[in-house]
């Protein structure tokens, strides 16, 4: 059968998504994650090209309403190329015929339209020419910006083609000249490859981009080119301080892995502390970006002489003796003054802190083997009291018969005692899942613990 060809922003007969009629034929649809591929190109030569290979989007699937599928079309195939140095986008749709089942037809414009908005160009022809007419588009936008940085920072390592000189971070506020017009074309990236975001408000001036850029080498002027980029809130804190909330950070796929998350990570570290805000956090960090942050933090904590007697006391008393023979388990948290200095110093917020002390006695306590149980132990009422709240200890647990018609031997009820109240006094919690809470617990020990030996094994190794 003949292919059909269409592309995305094509004028003509688009066809409509329609309402269900009756009898029409079943149609189980094709998920968008199975048809549609993407491919980012920095070259005209590149679009099309089997040396390009399609990068993974987080989920395309939920750009389309209901059950994420594609309905009405057969052999439907769309490739999306975006255009990095310009970050306009174009859609190559093909399909070998339609059929209006009893699901309708979606319509493909509409919906691509929702991920790339008016980056999307209409015609295969057009968006070639964005490479030449938008060449110098990032060259533009970011003319206005603060630099940063430029070049490495000492001690960091950038593991890719890219010649450390020619790498540069800048920041822009929102409210400046270009930068809405900029992050506004950077918003089908945000969706497309950072989980669960959503645009920032461009209106609201107390928005940053932190922008790190490429300038290649080129014939006659230098090639700007967009490696990653973060989106940071400051915002007030009483009485006269500001805070740093880092909302977004997405490094483009193919330099991902190479060292610029990190880069770009400790350059944001730098500007908080040479601009003494009160601390900086971060919204909802996905696993891996935990991970690379966890990585730098303990690096500059290591580095960090204040904390140094708080770590020693710590571990003396984790190595004095057996804990998980003791009644009662210690704490193990950094003491106040510890909290206080980090932020101060490092700005690193108290609960990134505990995540990162946690690690700190890891690496301190030698031979680790022969500490192992203890520090589970001590892993272990951690993860319990952030589950179970603060002031909850390990629950004690009572076992009490109750009368039955049933097997006598075999009726009974596990209470957890609530504050210390007796299991004879009326307020008492039933508490029926007490195996699966075990289980849970365990296995959210394990992994903390997994994820303590990651980063340990990292730093160490660096
Ligand atoms: C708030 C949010 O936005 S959360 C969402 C974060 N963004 C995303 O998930 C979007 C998609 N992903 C990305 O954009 C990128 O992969 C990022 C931003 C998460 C990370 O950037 P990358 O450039 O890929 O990371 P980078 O190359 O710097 O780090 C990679 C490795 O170096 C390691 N590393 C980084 N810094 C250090 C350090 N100081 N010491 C030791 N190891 C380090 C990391 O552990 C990581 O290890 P791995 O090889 O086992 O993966």
């Amino acid at each position: 059968m003949a292919q059909k060809h269409q592309s995305a922003a094509a004028p003509g007969p688009e066809p409509k998504k329609r309402r269900r009629v009756g009898f029409s034929p079943a149609d189980t649809g094709v998920e968008a994650n199975e048809c549609i591929k993407i491919y980012l190109v920095s070259s005209k030569e590149e679009v099309g090209s089997p040396d390009v290979s399609c990068v993974t989007p987080v989920d395309l699937n939920d750009f389309f309403d209901g059950d994420g599928k594609i309905y009405g079309y057969q052999g439907l195939k769309i490739n999306v190329w975006i255009n990095s140095i310009s970050l306009h986008s174009y859609a190559d749709i093909t399909y070998q015929s339609t059929t209006n089942g009893d699901k309708g037809i979606t319509d493909l414009k509409t919906a691509l339209q929702n991920i790339f908005a008016e980056t999307i160009v209409d015609s295969k022809d057009e968006f070639l020419q964005t490479f030449s007419t938008e060449r110098d588009f990032i060259r533009n936008m970011v003319s206005n910006g603060e630099v940063l940085q430029s070049g490495v920072i000492d001690g960091s390592s950038i593991n890719a083609q890219v010649a450390p000189s020619d790498l540069q971070v800048l920041r822009m506020e929102i409210g400046s000249p270009n930068a809405g017009l900029l992050y506004s074309r950077l918003v089908p990236l945000v969706l497309l490859f950072v989980d669960g975001s959503n645009p920032i408000d461009v209106t609201d001036p107390d928005w940053h981009l932190y922008l790190l850029i490429q300038k290649k080498e080129d014939k006659e002027e230098p090639l700007y080119q967009i490696v990653g980029f973060s989106a940071i809130y400051k915002f007030y804190r009483y009485p006269d301080r500001l805070r740093m909330r880092l909302s977004q950070i997405l490094v483009l796929p193919s330099f991902q892995g190479k060292g610029f998350g990190s880069y770009l990570m400790e350059v944001v570290n730098k500007m908080a502390v040479a601009e003494n805000v009160y601390d900086l956090t971060v919204e909802e960090p996905s696993e891996k970006f935990q991970h690379i942050r966890t990585c730098i933090d303990i690096n500059r904590l290591l580095a960090s002489d204040p904390i140094k007697p708080a770590i020693d006391s710590a571990v003396e008393t984790l190595t004095k003796g057996k804990l998980s023979k003791k009644a009662q388990i210690p704490r193990f948290t950094p003491p106040l003054d510890a909290i206080e200095k980090v932020r101060e110093a490092l700005k690193i917020n108290k609960k990134q802190f505990l995540k990162c002390w946690e690690i700190l006695i890891y690496l301190a306590l030698d031979p680790i083997d022969k500490y192992m149980e203890d520090y589970t132990c001590v892993i272990t009422n951690h993860v319990r009291i952030d589950i179970l709240g603060k002031d909850i200890e390990a629950p004690k647990k009572q076992v009490v018969d109750v009368p039955t018609t049933f097997e006598a031997e075999a009726s009974f009820v596990v209470f957890k005692c609530v504050n210390g109240e007796e299991a004879n006094n009326n307020n008492v919690q039933v508490d029926e899942n007490k195996p699966d809470q075990e289980q849970q617990l365990k296995q959210l020990v394990e992994e903390r613990i997994r994820e303590i030996k990651l980063v340990a094994e990292k730093v160490s190794r660096k």
